[in-house]
């Protein structure tokens, strides 16, 4: 147990930091940009870096001269506190972009930093963010000091443990605010006693907009990590209110692997002369040195067999598959954990519920397994044991998205590699990651050691009627992510072999797509448009929708006028609608009315027995009768799959009739019930009639019942009425079986 400490020791203590405070401040002071230099065309790297740490050798004590090279850390002018944490984390040499951006961070100056994946970015924020409160002396009086905003959850999360390591010796009050939560009411209660706010983008603004009294006003230090994403369209409404609330006199400190040089992003965020720093600018390739990378063409149907025999073959390694849609990795995870790999299988998107989100993260930085995700693994993460493999089995819709997700593995100083499939279409990709200094290998697929995994697929679906759904939403989404892709020199839904894809995917029919239909009528009236098209992320699938998806005539109407049609109000990724506010559910709403997908489900596709009982799926007439061989040869798999159709068709014909008899026979039960109940009634009322109560004719009133009953405008109705009656009377007396014998006759009578 550790004594408290007397008051005079407290009081040295305090002294002591004092003391180091006012040196951190006169050495800031003494980093005045030189007059006339522009700190944008500086080269950070090789002008030496601003500071260095001097001891005098008499009195031992430290100053900071500005021209000496700092590498480590404890050369910087940082307080003890930082120093402390630093150590504790195992931090001791920095990185490139630390080296070059701690000094101009530390002095207060406005930063735009971009360095490779993996190369210590994190740190680079959360020193100066902690040692600008430090030297400012803040504490939980004095409210929020410091913003950290990440793009995901899980990001935030991950920064959250960076500073509380780092930040552990400071008595600063931090606070993770991200959406999913729901805890948001005992947030508001807590949230402003928090001096260090590390949160999304939607979860912040929900407490500027809600939280009473929720103050910003005193804000030291604004971070964006992942600028360029937070900085982009998806965000744009939500952080233009953000920093609508925050004072201008701030630092700003923006982080990326892939940084925004736009000046009307700047803008935006009112940057003051900021530094740019960009360390890896020079350097031969835009990715990690210890990164392989390669590239290969899979056929589109070919891509899950491609997958399959990928993870079989790479049973003992941790592998980051990328999905293009929360739908496709449903399915694909799904499917292949009743396949049962000899892995174990886990799968992260937007769609999922936090707990469950954290959860999964957790798990995949522990174990060796294979995670299937959508882009919202793709930034920042920082997976503790390293990853070895990222495959990307759906194209990434640019070159910064390609870097993103690569740069999940080969971080800090480990290796790693990646394996991209492109569809023939796309390979025009390989061309433009080539021309952005990524070195990636093209590669040809060993077609002889693929395992076809379509014929497995297509026996699940029919097992598992429920997979059959998620079959299809994954293949429309696709298609939809491919078409509502802004690079049409990459991406092209009409090149695709849309039927072979589907059949692929064990899909006994090509579910009907609708906004394919469209294309071309749309595409004429987008010509004509002269508007730029900005882009909306659909938090369904975290993808780009192009406004035309969205029905932009009626949103004009209904939001009445030109402000809504540049829109710009999308929600985050995470798909936390509530985040955003009315504009956002509007948007949900004209969505939906527009990616209306005619899907045309065969209806009850059933499982055929052998005479053992045992189930036939259809994968047993992919192995060739005589020899038992699986067929890997295309034509005879076509064959095979039109076979299947067919066979399939059939069965939901015979389904389909069966269907239409069993409620043929329920209907005539129903009406001989009615029937039964009436008799029953007319004795009463025969009962009544005879003690004098004024209506009808008996005749006339058995008529408008039977009409009534049998729905029936024939002459015939009362002979019709007469069979019936007769039917009824008889029924009390036979069987159940007999019953229905006798109302499948009597149907049969009334419609021949
Ligand atoms: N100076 C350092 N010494 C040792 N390890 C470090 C140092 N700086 C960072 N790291 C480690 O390097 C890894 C990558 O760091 P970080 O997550 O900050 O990278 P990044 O540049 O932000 O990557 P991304 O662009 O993917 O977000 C982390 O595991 C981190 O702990």
């Amino acid at each position: 147990m550790r004594r408290p400490k007397s008051r005079a020791v407290r009081k040295q203590q305090k002294n002591n930091e004092l003391q180091e405070i006012e040196i951190l401040n006169e050495w800031i002071e003494s980093q005045k940009p030189e007059s006339g230099s522009n700190p944008l065309s500086r080269d950070p790297l090789k002008s030496k870096s601003p500071i260095g740490r001097i001891v005098d050798p008499e009195s031992g004590a430290v100053s900071f001269s500005r021209y000496a090279g700092a590498r480590k850390f404890y050369e910087l002018p940082l307080s003890k506190r930082t120093k402390n944490g630093l150590e504790g984390g195992g931090f001791k040499k920095m990185t490139d972009i630390q080296v070059a951006s701690l000094p101009h961070a530390l002095c207060g100056r406005d930063i735009l930093g971009a360095a490779k994946t993996g190369s210590g970015k994190t740190l680079a924020f959360v020193i100066p963010v902690l040692e600008k409160l430090h030297r400012e002396r803040w504490g939980p009086e004095d409210g929020v000091g410091s913003i950290i905003i990440s793009p995901t959850r899980e990001l935030a999360g991950q920064l959250f443990d960076v500073l509380k390591t780092v930040g552990k010796h400071h008595n600063f009050s931090a606070g993770l605010l991200i959406g999913g939560r729901k805890e948001v009411d005992s947030e508001k209660e807590r949230v402003n006693e928090l001096n260090i706010l590390v949160c999304t983008p939607g979860r912040l603004l929900q407490h500027m907009d809600e939280t009473p009294n929720f103050d910003c006003s005193q804000l030291q230090v604004l971070v964006l990590d992942e600028a360029d994403r937070i900085l982009d369209i998806g965000f744009k409404k939500t952080l233009n209110a953000i920093v609508s609330q925050l004072p201008k006199r701030r630092q700003t400190l923006l982080f990326s692997a892939t940084q925004t040089k736009s000046v009307q992003d700047l803008a935006r965020l009112s940057l003051k002369d900021p530094e740019y720093i960009s360390v890896h600018e020079k350097a031969v390739t835009a990715t990690p040195s210890r990164l392989q990378q390669t590239a290969m063409i899979v056929p589109l149907e070919q891509k899950l067999d491609m997958l399959w025999s990928f993870i079989k073959a790479h049973l003992r390694s941790k592998i980051l598959v990328f999905l293009s849609s929360c739908k496709e990795v449903k399915f694909v995870f799904e499917a292949f954990k009743k396949l049962r790999p000899g892995i174990p299988l886990k799968c992260l998107h937007g769609r999922m519920n936090q707990e469950k989100r954290l959860g999964i993260y957790s798990q995949f930085c522990e174990s060796q397994s294979v995670l299937f995700s959508t882009d919202v693994a793709s930034r920042g993460l920082d997976f503790n044991k390293a990853v070895d493999w990222v495959v990307q089995v759906d194209c990434p819709e640019d070159v910064a998205s390609y870097i993103h997700r690569v740069g999940r593995t080969a971080r800090y100083l480990s290796g790693g590699r990646s394996v991209l499939f492109l569809t023939p279409s796309e390979m025009k990709m390989l061309e433009k990651l080539q021309a952005a200094k990524v070195p990636i290998q093209f590669i040809k697929a060993n077609t002889k050691r693929l395992q076809p995994v379509s014929g497995l697929l297509s026996a699940l679906l029919v097992k598992y009627p429920d997979m059959q759904q998620l079959a299809q939403r994954a293949f429309i989404t696709y298609l939809r992510s491919i078409y509502i892709q802004k690079d049409k020199e990459v991406f092209d839904v009409t090149k695709l072999p849309i039927d072979e894809y589907s059949a692929s995917l064990g899909l006994p029919m090509t579910p009907k797509v609708k906004f394919l239909n469209q294309k071309e009528k749309r595409e004429t009236e987008s010509e004509k448009s002269s508007l730029i098209e900005p882009k909306i992320y659909d938090e369904e699938n975290e993808s780009v929708i192009p406004k035309e998806e969205l029905l932009v005539e009626d949103v004009k109407e209904n939001r009445g006028g030109k402000d809504f049609l540049l829109k710009d109000d999308a929600p985050d990724v995470e798909g936390n609608t509530s985040e955003i506010g009315d504009i956002v559910s509007a948007t949900r709403v004209l969505k939906k009315k527009k990616l209306k997908i005619n899907v045309h489900r065969p209806v009850g596709t059933r499982v055929v027995f052998d005479e053992e009982g045992n189930t036939q799926a259809p994968l047993a007439m992919l192995a060739d009768k005589t020899s038992g061989d699986i067929l890997l040869d295309q034509d005879k798999k076509n064959d095979f799959y039109k076979k299947m159709r067919e066979e399939l068709k059939q069965v939901d014909k015979e389904d389909k009739l069966l269907e239409r008899q069993r409620l043929r026979e329920k209907r005539i039960k129903k009406k001989m019930k009615l029937k039964k109940g009436q008799r029953e009634e007319e004795d009463g009322e025969e009962e009544d009639d005879l003690s004098g109560s004024e209506g009808e004719p008996d005749a006339n009133r058995k008529r408008k019942r039977s009409k009534i009953y049998f729905h029936s405008d024939s002459d015939d109705g009362e002979k019709e009425e007469d069979k019936a009656g007769s039917a009824s009377i008889n029924a009390e007396s036979i069987s159940l079986a007999e019953q229905e014998e006798l109302a499948l006759k009597l149907l049969n009578s009334m419609h021949s």
